[in-house]
């Protein structure tokens, strides 16, 4: 490849990245995209399609057992078979797949480490690539590690370690309460492994409260020791294992120590300091994913710290992709609330899955973050084990429902299912909020009977008819 200039310059190629390109190639641009490590990124490799799959075998195999019938007809969980199936889905950790996708986009690739060297300039080694519109940055996010005596020498595992292990160790301490711990706990805890989960407050501290209480008292049904409230001082590698000093002086052994306590920016070695950022921060962006004080900076996914989550990412990588073809193309630019060019549903429409058993699935606001953001809030909640479909779908089956409502609007602002399977019916909630659907239209949308949906008319009946 001789060319060196392009419309846009994407640094950093997984979903994200790939969708800004991909965008602008099918606007008409022409498009580079550098990648330092697999093209596809974390999501493919390290961290959604990887844990996913380590976690729906426990799952299926828990829901068959919750049924009669199939109960009586299923054994025990194959773990060597679950880590082959995850290695297939990440192909081995290799990315032809994706480079034949990104070849047949008509976007150029370019593999090395990246760093911005000036207005509109990507230095890669010695060669030097200019941007002739757009430069946007897509570099995601890595493990924070907290300044913890003695951890960083004790090796400990990040999300990458507890996603592509070849097998599972017998006992695992995992630092954190968010998100990676619950799933990681769920899915090693079905493995065997002896799990204790040491978080500094409660689980899903960012969830509604009953969530983290559910899944808590799930984990600890799996076997997983859960301790809430608690702190990690020191840490050591002795020849049993990682020795975890905890806050109250106690002491934990195990084989290995996630941390999962949240992320930090690759943004420490991207050449921040030529264009006047500072190296090691997150992108600020305006909603057209504008890196604030440029005119040729975007920044979209987890480095602009919106919503660290592949879909919420690859939304903004629609939206930057589409405005900087309309930008370099002199067309109007639709950046007004839910226009073609920005990403407003960042700020109150984000829908989650937390793949635990059972599932935390939410759109939108919590409670607490509504009533935080003064809106005046009227919160209903239901028992999903009371709906039939619940009971059709599993014996005893066990989940609750919370929808926050916008009184003054008769909208919704959020909602949260905990139970089994229920990741699949989030989307209807996003829609409502999305489009400020009125409680009073709700109504009629009349959910299948008998399915687990049926919660949006009993969640509807115990708010009131208007
Ligand atoms: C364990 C785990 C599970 C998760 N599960 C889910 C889930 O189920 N659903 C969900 O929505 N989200 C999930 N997430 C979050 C999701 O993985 C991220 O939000 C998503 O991967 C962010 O995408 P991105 O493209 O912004 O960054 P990345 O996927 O990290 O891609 C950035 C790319 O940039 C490259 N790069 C970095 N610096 C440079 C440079 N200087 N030059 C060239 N290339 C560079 C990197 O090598 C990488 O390939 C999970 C995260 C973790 C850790
Ligand atoms: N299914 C999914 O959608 C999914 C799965 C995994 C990860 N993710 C995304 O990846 C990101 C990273 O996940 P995560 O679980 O690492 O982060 P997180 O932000 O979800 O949770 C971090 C947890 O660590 C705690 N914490 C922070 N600092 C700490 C410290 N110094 N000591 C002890 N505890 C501390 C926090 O209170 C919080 O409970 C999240 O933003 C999440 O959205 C999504």
């Amino acid at each position: 490849m001789t060319e060196t200039s392009y419309d846009v310059i994407v640094i950093g190629a997984g979903a994200v990245g790939e969708n800004i390109a991909d965008r602008a190639v099918q606007g008409g641009l022409t498009a580079l995209i550098i990648e330092s490590e697999l093209v596809g990124g974390e999501c493919s490799y390290w961290a959604c399609i990887p844990s996913k799959v380590l976690l729906r075998s426990g799952i299926a195999l828990r829901a068959a057992k919750a049924v009669g019938g199939a109960r009586e007809a299923v054994g025990e969980l194959d773990v060597a078979a679950v880590f082959a199936r995850r290695n297939s889905f990440t192909h081995d950790w290799n990315d032809d797949s994706q480079v034949a996708w990104v070849a047949g986009a008509g976007i150029d690739l370019v593999r090395g480490h990246a760093r911005i060297s000036g207005e509109k300039q990507v230095t890669v080694g010695e060669t030097v690539y200019t941007a002739r519109h757009a430069v946007a940055v897509s570099v995601g996010s890595d493990s924070l590690l907290p300044d913890i005596p003695g951890l960083a020498e004790a090796g400990p595992w990040t999300s990458r370690d507890a996603t592509s292990a070849k097998k599972a160790p017998t006992s695992l301490a995992i630092l954190g309460g968010g998100v990676v711990a619950v799933e990681m706990a769920t899915a090693y805890a079905t493995f065997g492994t002896r799990v204790t989960v040491v978080a500094r407050s409660s689980l899903l501290s960012n969830q509604e409260p009953f969530a983290g209480e559910i899944v808590a008292k799930s984990l600890a049904a799996l076997g997983a020791d859960v301790r809430l409230d608690a702190s990690v001082s020191s840490v050591r590698r002795t020849e049993s294992g990682v020795e975890l000093t905890l806050g109250d002086g106690s002491t934990l052994v195990a084989d290995e120590v996630l941390v999962a306590i949240g992320r930090t920016p690759r943004t420490s070695d991207l050449g921040f300091e030529t264009i006047g950022l500072t190296p090691g921060d997150w992108l600020h962006v305006d909603d057209t994913m504008l890196v604030s004080g440029f005119d040729w900076l975007y920044a979209c996914g987890d480095v602009n710290h919106r919503a660290l989550l592949t879909h919420q990412g690859k939304y903004q990588a629609r939206a930057a992709g589409d405005v900087i073809v309309a930008r370099a193309t002199g067309q109007p630019v639709s950046d007004e609330p839910w226009g073609t060019h920005v990403a407003t549903a960042d700020h109150q429409a984000v829908p989650q899955v937390t793949f635990s058993d059972p599932e935390v699935a939410a759109a939108g606001l919590t409670a607490a973050a509504a009533t935080k953001a003064g809106y005046e809030i009227r919160v209903v909640d239901y028992d999903l084990g009371w709906v039939a479909g619940s009971s059709v779908h599993a014996d005893d089956y066990a989940g609750r429902a919370r929808m926050v409502v916008d009184e003054k609007r008769g909208v919704i602002l959020g909602v949260t299912f905990v139970g089994q399977d229920v990741s699949e019916m989030i989307h209807a909630a996003t829609t409502a909020i999305v489009g400020e659907v009125p409680i009073s239209r709700l109504w009629h949308a009349v959910p299948a009977y008998p399915t687990m949906n049926e919660i949006w008319l009993r969640l509807l009946e115990t708010y009131g008819r208007p």
